[in-house]
């Protein structure tokens, strides 16, 4: 893959909605080579218009989507709380459902809710397939292929948690990932900042990304075709490594804008803002709902004055970031070309997440017939993932699932 070649108009908006048409899943994905996906230019030159901080945006849509990306609790089952208990059983729940009705059909109107959530999740199963349960047809895929994973974070291998500065993977996760590692190349790639994520995984045998995947560390390939604002530098165990953060300009703007979110949410009671270095994290999920407004207003307030910036939403967080051309599909891109993975036809890329952002990478995996997103949720979502998982616990069997697929099969 040419990485200088500017192959794509730059366009940058919150994912677009996903057409229904493209959830139905191919059975197997054959492998083409990938399209091009990212410009040398990477700053945008969009009109503020068309940044996302759109002129007719006003605190009252943002709050529309704080609260749709944060179902509220409606019914026996907790909604708002966002990791639904790993013993959620489909068919049990739509077996106790039934023999409600059939015995107390008056609970009808009270278990709507309940039956809608079944039946959501039913749907959620059928356009998004268990990753466990279609281990096989995966595996049956990567017979002969190379499978490099790619992995988020939050929500994905740590629960969520209320405090993001609690959001500690378990000590069994870490060793699944360790595990996992060992056989495939493995990158993280995190909204967080890179050296926070770092921290929290602990490993070194794999690669990080942070910012969304603004801040990329990965390996030296010396034949690579690399941006010419990527640099050489050493990682914390003074290995050589590749560095590339297409964002750097904007840190002073990031800090700038850290700064004052800081102090003009300081009163809301539950609000948290996080620097993530080359993003901010605006955090609203121990703000009482009646107060959403005011974060809402206060981002609002501060981001207008910076057209270069603009929002998206994430798991009740609002995450400001810089208007450039890049997001976490680039970075799975720019990792595949580092790690000499690009343009092969026995790749088998696989990438695992919960979370908007992760809709890119999903996005290119299924638009460049390249490999496997898979969706960690519990709840339904429109998703261009093709598999899902429900919560990080399937996500560790899966990774365990690899690993003992990969030592047991003759390949
Ligand atoms: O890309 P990710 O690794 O998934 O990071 C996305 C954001 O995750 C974190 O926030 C989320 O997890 C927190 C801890 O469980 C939770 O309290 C919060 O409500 C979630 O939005 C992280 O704190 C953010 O900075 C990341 O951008």
């Amino acid at each position: 893959m040419d990485l200088k070649s500017n192959h794509t108009a730059p366009v940058l908006a919150d994912p677009a909605p996903i057409s229904k048409s493209r959830l139905v899943a191919s059975s197997l994905l054959p492998y083409s080579s990938p399209a091009p996906v990212f410009s040398p230019n990477l700053l945008l030159t969009v009109p503020r218009k068309k940044t996302g901080i759109l002129d007719d945006v006003r605190a009252s849509s943002w709050l529309d989507a704080m609260k749709s990306s944060s179902p509220r609790h409606t019914s026996t089952r907790d909604y708002n709380h966002e990791i639904v208990s790993a013993d959620t059983d489909v068919a049990y729940r739509t077996w106790m459902v039934l023999f409600l009705f059939y015995f107390y059909p008056s609970l009808i109107l009270i278990q709507v809710n309940e039956l809608l959530y079944v039946l959501y999740s039913l749907i959620l199963q059928v356009k998004y397939p268990s990753a466990l349960s279609s281990f096989e047809q995966i595996t049956n895929f990567a017979k002969g292929k190379r499978i490099a994973l790619f992995l988020d974070y939050d929500g994905t291998l740590s629960p969520i948690v209320d405090n993001p500065d609690f959001a500690f993977m378990s000590i069994d996760m870490r060793a699944a990932v360790a595990k996992v590692a060992k056989y495939f190349p493995t990158a993280i790639i995190s909204g967080r900042s890179r050296d926070k994520v770092y921290d929290f995984v602990g490993l070194t045998d794999l690669y990080y990304a942070g910012s969304h995947g603004m801040d990329i560390m990965g390996p030296i390939r010396e034949s690579s075709n690399d941006p010419p604002n990527c640099i050489r530098s050493t990682d914390k165990q003074g290995k050589g490594v590749k560095l590339f953060q297409p964002a750097s300009e904007f840190l002073p703007m990031i800090d700038e804008v850290f700064n004052s979110l800081v102090n003009s949410t300081k009163e809301i009671k539950g609000a948290k803002v996080e620097n993530n270095k080359f993003c901010v994290s605006v955090h609203y999920r121990n703000v009482d709902e009646k107060n959403w407004k005011t974060v809402a207003q206060c981002v609002h307030d501060v981001i207008r004055n910076y057209p270069r910036l603009r929002l998206s939403h994430g798991r009740k967080v609002l995450e400001v970031r810089p208007v450039i051309d890049w997001d976490k599909g680039k970075a799975l891109i720019f990792l595949l070309e580092s790690l000499g993975l690009s343009n092969h036809d026995d790749v088998l890329p696989i990438y695992v997440g919960d979370d908007r952002t992760d809709e890119d990478a999903f996005k290119v995996l299924r638009e460049g017939n390249l490999g496997y997103g898979i969706l960690v949720s519990s709840a339904p979502k429109e998703s261009n993932a093709f598999f899902s998982l429900r919560d990080p616990q399937e996500v560790m069997e899966f990774l365990k699932s690899l690993v003992n697929w990969k030592k047991t099969s003759v390949l």
